[in-house]
């Protein structure tokens, strides 16, 4: 190589790793990049001398390493796990390589394949100095590969300290689910074993979120506006980051003809998944996401924080986010569901708010399920939807049918007296024999009534007689809507009422309990539940 050329490349070496030491990221990538280029051409040249050959080799591993640690910085994942893969080629042991990729690999969530390249550093000598910080990947990487394997979560810590550090980072998980076509539209989660209430069914890191300080209001529409448009364009970012991930994201539905959308394997939602995701439509990798359908997939599959089947864990309550979380999209609406989500920074954690048997569909509360269907229905136009479940069909017909429910929802927009208006809907139930779960469905459905009737110490004096007792409905509605938390906090304000010292006050706490690891999940132990509860119901 002549003298120049080797002058220049040295000098764009030492560029590039100037840039880097004063972490000026773009600018040392771009550097590194003229180097590699230049470098790799030199090496598919002939009559080079094996040590010159050999050192090029050298200069070249280094520079893939520090552009994936450079790109990495950015965040920018994929590609430097690209870049690491070309430095371990060279030298499969290159020690600063091993650990950048082990850290890219743990931001991806690919625990066991970061877990085998903290493995390969710490064998290295040059390990030695470095060890207590490589330990310390290491034993992160065992911690989340045992979370995303089993999904027992313990946030105990954290809520016990009032949410005061920075919300944990956790590790994805994917329970036993698959996807399936569905009766209620389209594709749809389903549990392929028994599940106990409470118990987590997916952590899922957000593709995007964004949040927007509250401050006491209502957003404003300008500021709900900035936020959507934030929102959206972190999410072409990261399409634009990560094809695999976009290409997950153009497997969501955009609302329309669900019954002919392809079904996908619940596999490629795994992060430790390699297997390149085929869109059905080929897209060029090159070529930005189609805005406008892209712009419908989030607009039927983001989530929000204030959902009434969500729940927020955080100091703060006065702000909301929205985000985008893929294998949670695939989740149904029902008026009966089974599963509620928790959010953590920008982890969803669904969980069962029921027990569950195997093959039965995991469903959320897109509208309200402590509310009349008329209120139901007219939610559920803002989402496209028309609900078709056994409640939606018993209650239309009850409706149609009884002259008595007609003259309660009257009665509740004339304020009549609560009390009187439970008492002639449980007077009715009794008289058209309705029980069992359809009981629960109307008692769901006039929650508002009950709720403000077991909340007035006026009204139970004059009516507590006369209706039935607060845990008997708690019971039959969670029977049919899963734990909600307006029904646990009504239940936890007549435990404070009654002192909860004695030993039926004990069963009653326990039945708390029960009801609290249905609306959060198993996500805390006991004594911390407790404070959860403390810092929650308080809001
Ligand atoms: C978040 S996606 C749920 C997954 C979707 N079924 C799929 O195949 O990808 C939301 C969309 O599913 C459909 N959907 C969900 N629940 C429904 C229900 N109970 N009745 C009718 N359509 C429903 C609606 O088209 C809605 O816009």
């Amino acid at each position: 190589m002549a003298t120049t050329t080797q002058e220049f490349m040295q000098q764009l070496r030492s560029k590039a790793t100037e840039l880097f030491i004063r972490e000026e990221w773009n600018d040392s990538i771009k550097t590194y990049s003229q180097f590699i280029n230049l470098c790799t051409h030199h090496l598919s040249l002939p009559h080079s001398s094996p040590l010159h050959l050999q050192k090029l080799r050298k200069s070249l591993c280094i520079s893939f390493c520090n552009r994936a640690e450079a790109k990495s910085r950015l965040r920018d994942f994929n590609s430097a796990l690209q870049d690491c893969d070309h430095a371990l080629q060279i030298d499969a042991t290159h020690f600063k390589t091993l650990v950048c990729k082990g850290k890219v690999l743990l931001s991806l969530n690919r625990y066991s394949m970061a877990l085998h390249c903290f493995k390969t550093a710490l064998l290295d000598p040059q390990a030695n100095g470095n060890c207590e910080f490589i330990d310390g990947y290491f034993e992160k990487c065992k911690k989340f590969e045992f979370l995303s394997r089993t999904g027992s979560l313990d946030l105990s810590d954290w809520v016990l300290n009032g949410f005061s550090a920075k919300a944990p980072e956790l590790a994805e998980f994917i329970g036993a689910v698959e996807i399936r076509k569905s009766e209620i539209s389209g594709r749809g989660i389903f549990v392929t074993k028994n599940i106990d209430a409470g118990s987590l069914i997916l952590v899922t890191k957000a593709i995007a979120m964004e949040r927007s300080i509250l401050a006491g209001k209502d957003l404003s529409e300008d500021t709900q506006l900035v936020m959507w448009k934030n929102f959206v364009d972190k999410v072409v970012d990261f399409t634009r980051k990560c094809h695999k991930t976009r290409n997950l994201i153009c497997k969501l539905s955009i609302g329309e003809n669900e019954d002919s959308l392809e079904v996908p394997d619940v596999d490629i939602f795994r992060p430790e998944s390699v297997v390149e995701v085929n869109s059905s439509e080929d897209i060029d990798v090159d070529i930005d996401i189609d805005m406008v359908r892209l712009l419908a997939i989030l607009d039927v599959n983001s989530l929000t924080e204030d959902a009434v089947s969500a729940n927020v864990l955080r100091k703060n309550h006065d702000c909301y986010g929205v985000g985008l979380w893929l294998l949670p999209s695939f989740i149904n609406h029902s008026c009966c569901p089974n599963a509620r989500r928790l959010h953590v920074g920008d982890y969803l954690i669904v969980h069962a708010s029921r027990d569950l048997k195997a093959g039965e569909e995991i469903t959320f509360a897109y509208l309200d399920p402590l509310s009349p269907l008329n209120k139901r229905k007219e939610m559920s136009v803002t989402w496209g939807i028309h609900c078709k479940c056994k409640r939606c069909k018993f209650e239309g017909e009850i409706l149609l049918s009884k002259q008595e429910v007609k003259e309660i929802e009257i009665g509740i927009e004339r304020g009549t007296d609560v009390g009187g208006l439970v008492y002639k809907l449980e007077e009715m139930m009794k008289r058209w024999k309705i029980r069992g779960k359809e009981k629960g469905y109307l008692r769901a459905s006039f929650w508002s009534v009950y709720s403000e009737a077991y909340g007035s110490e006026r009204c139970m004096k004059r009516w507590g007689r006369r209706i039935p007792a607060l845990d008997a409905v708690a019971d039959s509605i969670t029977d049919v809507v899963g734990g909600d938390l307006r029904v646990l906090k009504i239940l936890m304000e007549e435990l404070k009422r009654k002192g909860g010292g004695n030993s039926s006050g004990l069963v009653e706490m326990e039945k708390v309990f029960t009801l609290a690891r249905e609306v959060y999940g198993k996500v805390v132990k006991k004594q911390a539940m407790r404070t959860l509860l403390e810092l929650c119901i308080a809001d």
